[in-house]
């Protein structure tokens, strides 16, 4: 079951009227490679949590999205699928294999970075948690890492700003990134606040030393968003020097804030820390909306052998109902989420894990263990 020191619900949920439960429209979007395996099984596990937890069942609608959007529609992220997100409560991206996407469709900014910035979700929160037995490199790995998911290194790709690359020879490429005062003090402020659900600690990670302007200016708004938030405490590292803490002492962080780029590549090597890429969930959020997603890729390299982890999807999901139960004063919702977490922790230490994990089972079976678990948790 949840417990203060593993939450994950963040400032981007609102607070919101007191109307107990209702029934929640959520989209679905399988994506490529292994999301059509890893997204059914997640609604699979979210229907049977939630009837579990006498919950009004979840209106499903499965949109459009990647691969076989372009060839159905001519487009990766239909208008028509963007349209429909706005009228839902939430939504599960499976992921996408944009980089192998026929020209121009490479070129263009990706689905997810086209979600993102359709829909301002500028709070990436990933957490990296060990499950007993579950094969962590560091054992009792339980950290969230915060990306600022609109500016830094990724700018052009997913900010508003709108810098970025550009070519002005074909032999000559050039980056730019951005930071701003506003968008870091709003992360900040997430990461703060997320802190004081947990163990109230947050590391800076900056490469401060070189990136002096950039961020150096994100390590320092940072710095002074957490003199409002006295009761937590605050260190920060270069990335370089934090990945090597990480991997030696991941169970010494609790809440990471750092800019987008960073965040992506240091919760792949979390989530890898603590146990797999493949557990490795994250919620991409605004105050008004929220995506559910694995911080992992499509996996085309083990994609359609019913082979891959869906468990970073299935709390990816977990925790869009968490920030559906803190949105509308769900307590229902809350308990299909914890009714999600402890299936999953149960199966895990029930050794039914996939091989990414060192076990055998395969994704469907895993999921269909989950499932099972939902009504012995
Ligand atoms: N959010 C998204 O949709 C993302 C999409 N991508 C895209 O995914 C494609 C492949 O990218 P890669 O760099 O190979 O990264 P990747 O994350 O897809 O795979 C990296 C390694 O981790 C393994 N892996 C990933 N998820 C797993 C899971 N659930 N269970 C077991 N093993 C898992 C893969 O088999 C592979 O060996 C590219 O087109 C890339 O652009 C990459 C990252 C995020
Ligand atoms: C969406 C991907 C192509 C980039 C990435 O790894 C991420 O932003 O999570």
């Amino acid at each position: 079951m949840s417990t203060a020191s593993t939450a994950t619900t963040t400032a981007t949920t609102p607070a919101a009227p007191a109307v107990g439960s209702k029934q929640y429209s959520l989209a679905v979007l399988h994506g490529d490679g292994i999301g059509p395996e890893i997204v059914p099984a997640s609604v699979k596990i979210l229907d049977a949590a939630v009837a579990a937890a006498g919950a009004t069942p979840i209106a499903w609608t499965e949109l459009p999205l990647g691969r076989s959007a372009i060839d159905e529609y001519g487009e990766h992220t239909p208008t028509k699928t963007l349209d429909a997100l706005d009228e839902v409560d939430g939504w599960l991206l499976g992921p996408h294999d944009s980089a192998a996407y026929p020209e121009p469709y490479r070129s263009q900014l990706n689905p997810s970075g086209t979600i993102r910035k359709h829909f301002g979700l500028f709070a990436n929160i990933r957490p990296a948690k060990a499950f007993r037995g579950g094969n962590a490199i560091v054992e009792g790995t339980d950290l969230v890492i915060v990306r600022e998911n609109t500016e830094g290194f990724y700018a052009d790709r997913n900010t508003f700003a709108g810098t970025g690359e550009m070519m002005p020879t074909p032999d000559v490429a050039i980056m730019h990134g951005i930071i701003t005062r506003a968008a870091t003090e709003r992360i900040a402020h997430e990461a703060f606040q997320l802190a004081r659900t947990r163990d109230k600690r947050v590391t800076i990670v900056h490469k401060a030393n070189v990136l002096k302007m950039t961020t150096g200016l994100f390590r320092d708004v940072c710095r002074e968003v957490g003199k409002q938030y006295p009761d937590v405490a605050i260190n920060d590292f270069h990335i370089d020097a934090a990945t090597v803490h990480l991997v030696r002492r991941a169970d010494k962080f609790d809440v990471i804030v750092t800019e987008n780029m960073f965040g992506d590549i240091l919760s792949d090597l979390a989530g890898e820390v603590a146990g797999s890429l493949g557990i490795a969930p994250s919620i991409n959020s605004s105050a008004t909306h929220a995506m559910a997603q694995a911080s992992h890729g499509s996996a085309p390299d083990i994609a359609g052998r019913d082979i891959a982890n869906p468990i970073a999807m299935i709390l990816s999901s977990a925790m869009l109902l968490r920030w559906l139960a803190a949105k509308f004063d769900d307590e229902k919702i809350a308990r299909a989420a914890d009714i999600v977490e402890a299936a999953v922790d149960l199966t895990v230490a029930e050794g039914a894990t996939t091989p990414d994990m060192g076990g055998t089972s395969s994704c469907s079976g895993f999921a269909d263990a989950v499932v099972a678990a939902t009504a012995r948790v």
